[in-house]
């Protein structure tokens, strides 16, 4: 869970000056002052012109994405391509050097932490960031902290909101927990569990929030081939359930074409595709950035 806070330095798009309440508030829905819509009401998530620096490293370069609701689209690319660079702008952990983000109808320069969950944004990050001495169901049961509307006076004396909120968000994660076939080791402590189990975990704290954009940096990392297998089939089937609209980065090539819908292909920081599995498997830019170099190293496999 990132740590940091961040303040709200959000879009000020020529005559609009505020933070993002403010700004959230001043523009109506699908309105951006002045900034190119490209049929934004329709994209669960859009990324304009993004460009995002470490010193001299340029991480991401004038990147354009846009999601549509319900999608599962996969960002893959070699390694320090900006995969988690551009995972971590969405969520606000990165603030962009130039361009904007759109999170249904509200326009970002710098996306808000603290205001995800209220975006309808979760995420699972590249390594696992659970409470390894906590119980899985507890650990779910994190992922609606943010939700929740009681004080945190209330919360401690168990007062009546908050204690039909625990209970409420009990009901849920338990909920999420059988979905995921979970049940079993619902009272065991995380940091028992076996790797892929706890990647399991860290989704159903993640879906828990009932997000309507998941962000999955690196679902399957350390998996066996039928834990990922596994994966697969329940992000598919979270995305029909829930509704929700999935990102992911995913090195297994294999898994990223049977499971996406579309794919956006990045190197050196700037996207040099965008398309279906089968486009993207035959783009000779791809292939000589990135598909190529996989299929050399993995023997062929996977492709
Ligand atoms: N916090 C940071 N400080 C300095 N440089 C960074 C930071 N985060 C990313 N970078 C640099 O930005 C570039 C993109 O990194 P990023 O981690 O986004 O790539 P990636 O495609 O996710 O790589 P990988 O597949 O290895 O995880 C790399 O050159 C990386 O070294």
């Amino acid at each position: 869970m990132p740590a940091a806070t961040y303040s709200l330095d959000v879009l000020d798009p020529g005559t609009l000056r505020g933070s993002g309440d403010q700004i959230a508030r001043a523009l109506p829905p699908g309105k951006t002052g002045g900034i190119p819509q490209h049929d934004e009401e329709t994209h669960a998530l859009s990324l304009h012109g993004i460009s995002l620096s470490f010193g001299g490293v340029a991480a991401l370069v004038d990147v354009d994405l846009s999601v549509e609701p319900g999608e599962i689209r996969a960002i893959i690319g070699p390694n320090g391509a900006g995969k988690s660079s551009l995972i971590n702008v969405i969520s606000g952990v990165y603030r962009s050097n130039h361009g904007h983000v759109r999170i249904g109808s509200h326009t970002y320069r710098h996306v808000p932490t603290g205001r995800l969950a209220s975006l309808g944004v979760a995420r699972t990050f590249q390594n696992l960031a659970l409470f390894k001495g906590l119980s899985v169901i507890d650990n779910v049961i994190a992922g609606r902290a943010y939700t929740v509307g009681s004080s945190f006076a209330e919360q401690i004396l168990g007062l009546g909101r908050a204690r039909r909120e625990e209970a409420d968000a009990r009901e849920r994660a338990a909920r999420i927990i059988g979905f995921l076939h979970l049940d079993q080791v619902s009272d065991r402590l995380v940091g028992t569990l076996p790797y892929g189990l706890q990647k399991r975990v860290e989704l159903a704290r993640a879906l828990v929030a009932e997000p309507k954009v998941l962000l999955l940096d690196e679902p399957m990392a350390g998996m066996t081939a039928s834990e990922k297998n596994d994966m697969a089939d329940f992000i598919r089937t979270a995305r029909d359930q829930y509704d929700t609209t999935v990102i992911l980065i995913e090195h297994d090539i294999g898994v990223v074409m049977q499971l996406s819908d579309r794919i956006a292909v990045l190197d050196y920081g700037r996207k040099i595709a965008d398309g279906s599995p089968d486009e993207i498997r035959s783009d000779e830019r791809v292939i000589d950035a990135y598909l190529g170099v996989v299929a050399e190293n993995e023997d062929g496999e996977g492709i």
